[in-house]
């Protein structure tokens, strides 16, 4: 049996259509299979929950729909020993799928994914992220990344966005990050930083423009924000912008954008296994895009292998 969480209001709702070619292939294959559509945000998790306590020795599990869908999913799933997750991306920005090298064939990926399946597969063991903030009861799990500051501001808009559901209609959904960029950079505070790492290392930072836990090496539609990034070392990786006048910063995004920010002293990327920032001011919160509250104490961990992984291309 093959469980499906599927997220058909993904991409602004034009992501009904693919899936129901997607049931025409699992119905072909004479797929067993059961598929439970979400209907209201954070339903995934409800459902990622109860699919992850039935008693199966291994649950397969796949996830149809964008990142905020895949954030739902492993922040619902009790036992990761017993699942092994397929992502299926339908969503507008993908980062997931992105980073982890999964093309935007759905179908064939989903054909590979049956595949796969069949020769029961045990998945790949890929890193997870862990982000502990005094604006959240528990600590909430990521795969992609989890920001503070300009990041996780143009998160928090994208959201709700209505200029995100028209460019989406035009598929210039990646263009929603640039414009909000933009405009939160101007609009936003920044803040002075001690951060310690476990390793033992401190630093201080002032004027911080953000600071983000990178499990793999894009977010934001795509940004390559820690270019060495990669999700089974057992690390994650500190992209930070700080030290800069915002001004300034404005006209070096185009370097973070195309990966040469190892050539610009304002950007830092910095490998560790946990980490806590304590900031002079609260600033917000993101883990895979989903909006986690205003902070001033956030600590990052990477969880080794946490998460099996059915690794396609
Ligand atoms: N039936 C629903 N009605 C309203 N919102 C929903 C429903 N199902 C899921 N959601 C919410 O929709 C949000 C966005 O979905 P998702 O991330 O899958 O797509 P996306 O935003 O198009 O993709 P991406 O995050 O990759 O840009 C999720 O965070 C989830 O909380």
């Amino acid at each position: 049996m093959i469980y499906f969480i599927v997220n058909i209001t993904a991409r602004t709702g034009k992501s009904r259509a693919i899936w129901m070619e997607m049931k025409e292939i699992l119905e072909n294959r004479s797929i067993e299979y059961k598929a439970f559509q979400t209907r209201y945000a954070g339903h995934a998790t409800n459902l990622a929950r109860k699919i992850s306590s039935l008693p199966e020795d291994r649950i397969y599990l796949i996830t149809v729909g964008g990142d905020g869908t895949l954030n739902e999913v492993i922040n619902g799933i009790t036992d990761f020993s017993r699942i092994v997750l397929g992502i299926l991306p339908i969503g507008s920005g993908n980062d997931f799928a992105r980073g982890m090298g999964i093309s935007k064939d759905t179908l064939s990926n989903l054909e590979q994914m049956l595949d796969l399946i069949e020769s029961a597969s045990e998945g790949t063991a890929i890193d997870l992220g862990e982000v502990s903030c005094e604006a959240l009861d528990t600590p909430k799990y990521f795969a992609i990344s989890s920001g503070a500051g300009l990041d996780a501001i143009v998160c928090k808009k994208a959201l709700h966005s209505r200029l995100k559901k028209f460019l989406n209609q035009l598929h210039l959904g990646k263009l929603t990050y640039l414009l909000l960029t933009i405009e939160s950079l101007f609009s936003m505070t920044t803040c002075d930083a001690d951060i310690v790492f476990n390793h033992g290392e401190a630093m201080h930072v002032s004027h911080m423009i953000f600071s983000a836990g990178m499990n793999l090496r894009i977010e934001g539609g795509g940004v390559p924000m820690a270019p060495d990034a990669v999700p089974d070392d057992g690390m994650l990786c500190l992209a930070m912008a700080h030290d800069v006048p915002k001004w300034l910063t404005f006209f070096l995004l185009p370097f973070l954008v195309a990966g040469k920010q190892k050539y610009i002293r304002v950007f830092d990327c910095i490998p560790f296994k946990e980490c806590t920032l304590h900031l002079s001011s609260p600033l917000t919160v993101h883990a895979d895009g989903e909006y986690c509250g205003e902070n001033t104490t956030i600590t990052y961990k990477c969880l080794p292998g946490k998460l099996h992984f059915l690794k396609i291309s």
